[in-house]
């Protein structure tokens, strides 16, 4: 069953739209990453189901939710440029967001403690947090986030801003996460979408336009490229590669063979049993994986 369902969603500015009709929904125990270029609407589509916004139209749903029950209360939101008071020490900082969550003293502090932990930052809770890093910071600002156990965590730009050192902190921590709430972010950045979400939500001037895990995604927008080295002149393979049904085009380079085909599965099958039946001497055979970069010049440039 959906964890949330999120139906025709669309959120203007001052009449002019950010967000168009978009439809997903996702299930527990999932990361998704919602990416697109600037100003696709990727930060008014979480403030809106943080419930920061209100939708113009559309409908956000979350399962087992009462009537009247604040949506907050089961989503954690970490914003793409959170603010803290420097001057308060992490453990400080998360014992009070404890409070405005109704926890009692003593539970803020346990909480305060195990997240402390959780997140890696234990030995650095009684330093002012103006002398934390930047990954601290994002750590910090993930153990505020789930303060109240939520079951989805949202993050706006997790790590956009992190250095490589950072950067790699916060995505380990969202690996070790994903095992206990369902995820949600954005980013920009296509290689730590695929990285570590399940699945991709595609965004395009506030249109979702692809919405399916990293190996549909490749099965539609895939160019399938193979590349074959064989022994001699290679020109005189090219009728024969021609004749497989799935080879749609090949041509011969300096060193190799590119062939584009259509079911890059059974063209494999087909060129290399040729190959093996007909004693061709192949010297190499790679298959290129389109790269998560190429769909998301496809999706949105079309
Ligand atoms: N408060 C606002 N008032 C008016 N327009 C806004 C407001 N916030 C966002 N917009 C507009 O809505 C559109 C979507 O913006 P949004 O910030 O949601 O995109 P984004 O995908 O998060 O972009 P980025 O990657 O740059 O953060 C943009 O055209 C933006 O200019």
């Amino acid at each position: 069953m959906a964890l949330l369902t999120v139906s025709n969603l669309s959120k203007n500015y001052e009449g002019n739209p950010a967000v168009r009709q978009v439809s997903f929904s996702f299930h527990p125990g999932t990361c998704t990453a919602l990416i697109g270029p600037n100003g696709a609407g990727k930060t008014t589509i979480l403030r809106t189901l943080a419930g920061l916004l209100k939708p113009s139209k559309g409908e956000i749903s979350f399962s087992g939710m009462e009537k009247n029950q604040d949506i907050r209360e089961h989503i954690g939101y970490l914003p793409q440029y959170p603010s803290f008071h420097g001057w308060m020490t992490g453990k400080e900082f998360l014992v009070h967001a404890g409070r405005l969550a109704r926890l009692t003293k003593k539970e803020a502090e346990q909480r305060a403690d195990d997240l402390l932990h959780k997140v890696g930052i234990a030995e650095a809770k009684d330093k002012s947090i103006s002398k934390y890093s930047g990954g601290m910071k994002q750590r910090l600002g993930i153990a505020q986030a789930i303060i109240h156990k939520p079951k989805l965590l949202m993050l706006d730009e997790p790590v956009s801003s992190l250095d490589p050192l950072g950067r790699r902190e916060v995505l380990t921590l969202m690996e070790e996460l994903k095992q206990e709430m369902a995820i949600l972010f954005s980013t920009h950045i296509l290689s730590d979408a695929e990285e570590v979400s399940d699945r991709l939500l595609l965004l395009k001037d506030g249109v979702l336009v692809e919405d399916g895990t990293m190996t549909e995604l490749r099965q539609k927008y895939q160019t399938s490229r193979i590349s074959m080295q064989i022994e001699g002149d290679m020109t005189g393979y090219l009728h024969e590669l021609e004749s497989i049904p799935e080879v749609k085009d090949c041509h011969a380079e300096k060193d190799s063979i590119t062939i584009i085909c259509e079911d890059v599965e059974t063209a494999r099958r087909n060129i290399l049993l040729k190959a093996a039946q007909e004693d061709w001497p192949v010297t190499g055979f790679s298959i290129n994986q389109v790269s998560l970069e190429e769909m998301f010049m496809k999706a949105v440039k079309t």
